[in-house]
């Protein structure tokens, strides 16, 4: 199936990279967000985004002001339901997800393809309660989305091969590399990443290590770009929290509940940078860390 625009329901930190990145290729986008601030914020970054790429000459000033004048910020959903791929990147939250479809589906153009950018709930689920489960996929990018090369594929045991191949297409005209998961709980990427994050913060809670040596740790001992409560708190405390729970529930292994201070910092609104403080507190010059 042909694509020439794609739907973004969600202008938080994934929501913005994914509008810049499909703009840039060449996509009308439609960028959806029941926050008007949130919708104003996300388009100040995607421009400062691609501004820093014009100075680092990564592309140029035209390709810049091309791609600001394919997205459209709006906080009407029927507005993206004319869009021929959607891709939902609201909050790690099955209810808020479930409730977007919901009022997404009496407007949905008949071929148009479904997806979710989320980094842990089950696709066949989400598919299963839509009225195209053979048109609807698992399409989860990497943070920041600019920069990281992979996005995962997630086949529902619906999905069709037309709708794979249609997804699998635009990740290479993005030109970025598809890793194909099966649909198990948290994909790929974040089975194996967030038991990491989350023995991290164990690390932290027994008193084995504080925020900094745990995170020199691993970035000199591992050579990790970031350590990984730096990583967390670039993730969102709330959504790595989120993953840990879906990984616990959806595969009843005591190896992943998650670590108590995980949840106190949630519990505290502490959820990294987005709020300014998480394992580091962001309000001041340089990060200073909270233990
Ligand atoms: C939770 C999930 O469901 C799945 C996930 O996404 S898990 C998270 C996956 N992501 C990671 O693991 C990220 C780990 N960290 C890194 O790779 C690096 O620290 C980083 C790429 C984020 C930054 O790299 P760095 O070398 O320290 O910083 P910096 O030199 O400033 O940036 C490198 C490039 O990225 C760009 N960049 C950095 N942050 C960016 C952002 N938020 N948006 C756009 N571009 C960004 C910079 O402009 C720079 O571009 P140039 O190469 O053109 O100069
Ligand atoms: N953070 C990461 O590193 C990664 C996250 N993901 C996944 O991407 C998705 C988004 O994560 P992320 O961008 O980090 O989250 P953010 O918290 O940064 O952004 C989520 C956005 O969704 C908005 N939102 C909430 N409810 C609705 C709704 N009903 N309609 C439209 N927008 C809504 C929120 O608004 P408000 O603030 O008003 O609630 C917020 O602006 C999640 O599923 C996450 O698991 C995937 C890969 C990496």
């Amino acid at each position: 199936m042909a694509v020439n625009s794609i739907g973004v329901i969600g202008a938080g930190q994934m929501g913005n990279g994914i509008a810049h990145v499909m703009a840039l290729a060449g996509y009308d986008v439609v960028l959806n967000d029941i926050n008007e601030d949130a919708l104003k914020k996300a388009m100040e970054l995607i421009q400062g985004n691609m501004d820093r790429q014009v100075s680092r000459e990564k592309i140029s000033a035209a390709d810049r002001d091309q791609a600001m004048a394919r997205i459209v910020a709006t906080q009407d959903l029927p507005q993206v339901a004319q869009t021929d791929l959607v891709i939902e990147a609201a909050t790690e939250d099955e209810s808020i997800k479930q409730k977007i479809f919901d009022g997404l589906l009496p407007h949905l153009g008949a071929e148009t393809i479904l997806t979710s950018n989320t980094s842990s709930i089950s696709i066949t689920r989400l598919a299963s309660r839509t009225d195209r489960p053979e048109k609807f996929m698992g399409f989860h990018f990497m943070n920041p989305v600019p920069v990281m090369q992979l996005v995962e594929l997630i086949r529902g045991i619906a999905t069709d091969k037309d709708t794979y191949e249609t997804c699998l297409g635009v990740v290479q005209k993005l030109g970025k590399t598809a890793a194909s998961a099966e649909d198990f709980p948290a994909f790929i990427v974040n089975r194996i990443l967030m038991p990491m994050i989350n023995e991290a913060v164990y690390t932290l809670y027994e008193g084995v290590g504080n925020v900094n040596s745990i995170d020199q740790s691993m970035k000199l001992g591992a050579n990790h770009p970031m350590g990984p409560l730096e990583l967390a708190d670039f993730i969102g405390l709330d959504t790595c929290l989120a993953i840990m729970n879906v990984l616990h529930d959806g595969l009843a292994d005591t190896k992943y509940r998650p670590c108590p201070l995980l949840t106190k910092y949630v519990e505290a609104g502490w959820l990294g940078r987005k709020t300014q403080r998480g394992f580091y507190d962001y309000r001041g010059e340089t990060p200073v860390p909270t233990r």
